[in-house]
């Protein structure tokens, strides 16, 4: 299988706090991959790391073959950012979201042609936002507004899919079509990774999954990486009491 995601000896400081320590990930192209861990495990930090966002200390990262810039600059990463992480005060309509996602396919004028609206209006069907699409993004639901920024990767076209905390602050019947959307999108041969504090979500959408905290813990299929011993060595026994589909399973 070809690499999708292949980050290798990946170490990250802010100042003098470590967030990743020696981070070694390779997931193949097609798979989805479940980054799990605690609040500050560098989760986040990864995902900066992976989109050329923040500078490793040391560590090589490719993303299908190319350097993070060069996968940018080439339209085949979209983020998925933490709902904190948005302003949603910010003054733009659902479709304007989605067709930022089609920038790195306007031509010289910056100006969106009809294939651009067509594109975004097949995006936004696609996530079931069509009726919203003049809406003010802030004016949605959780569930709604990660749809809309799913919408605004399928609009893209993006190879590669990076979602924080994709269930967070989204109602369950949200949460289950974002997560059939995904396996839609994997069945495309898109590579997605998903960071969760959530357990329970995972078994359903990822067919393999990373531990880390600051350090790889574990790195491989589920029933390995979500075994009661593995969960207890990373997060304590209270955790891994709570197996993955209790509604309880959580490591914050
Ligand atoms: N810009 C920053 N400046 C300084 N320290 C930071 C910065 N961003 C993150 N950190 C620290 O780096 C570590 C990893 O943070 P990161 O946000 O990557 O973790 P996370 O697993 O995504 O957590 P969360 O689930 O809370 O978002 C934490 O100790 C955090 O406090």
């Amino acid at each position: 299988m070809s690499a999708g995601i292949s980050a290798h000896g990946v170490t990250v400081h802010y100042g003098e706090t470590l967030a990743l320590d020696d981070v070694t990930v390779d997931v193949p192209a097609g798979q989805v991959c479940g980054l799990l861990g605690m609040n500050g495990s560098g989760k986040s930090t990864l995902f900066k790391a992976l989109m050329g966002l923040v500078r490793p200390d040391h560590g090589t990262i490719r993303l299908l073959g190319r350097s993070p810039r060069q996968a940018r600059r080439e339209g085949l990463i979209a983020y998925v950012p933490q709902s904190e992480a948005v302003d949603w005060t910010f003054p733009v309509t659902v479709a304007d979201v989605v067709m930022m996602g089609r920038y790195g396919h306007l031509g010289l004028t910056r100006r969106p042609r009809a294939a651009d609206r067509a594109a975004v209006a097949a995006a936004l069907e696609r996530v079931g936002l069509t009726d919203l699409a003049g809406n003010p993004i802030g004016a949605l639901s959780g569930g709604q507004r990660k749809r809309a920024f799913v919408a605004r990767g399928i609009a893209q076209d993006a190879r590669l899919l990076f979602l924080d905390e994709p269930f967070a602050g989204v109602d369950k019947r949200s949460e289950a079509t974002i997560a059939e959307l995904l396996r839609a999108l994997r069945g495309e041969g898109r590579t997605i990774m998903i960071s969760t504090h959530d357990l329970a979500s995972v078994p359903a959408l990822c067919d393999e999954a990373v531990l880390i905290q600051q350090r790889v813990i574990a790195h491989g299929p589920l029933d390995e990486v979500l075994a009661p011993e593995t969960l207890a060595r990373t997060f304590g026994a209270e955790v891994a009491a709570a197996r993955p589909g209790d509604e309880a399973g959580g490591v914050r």
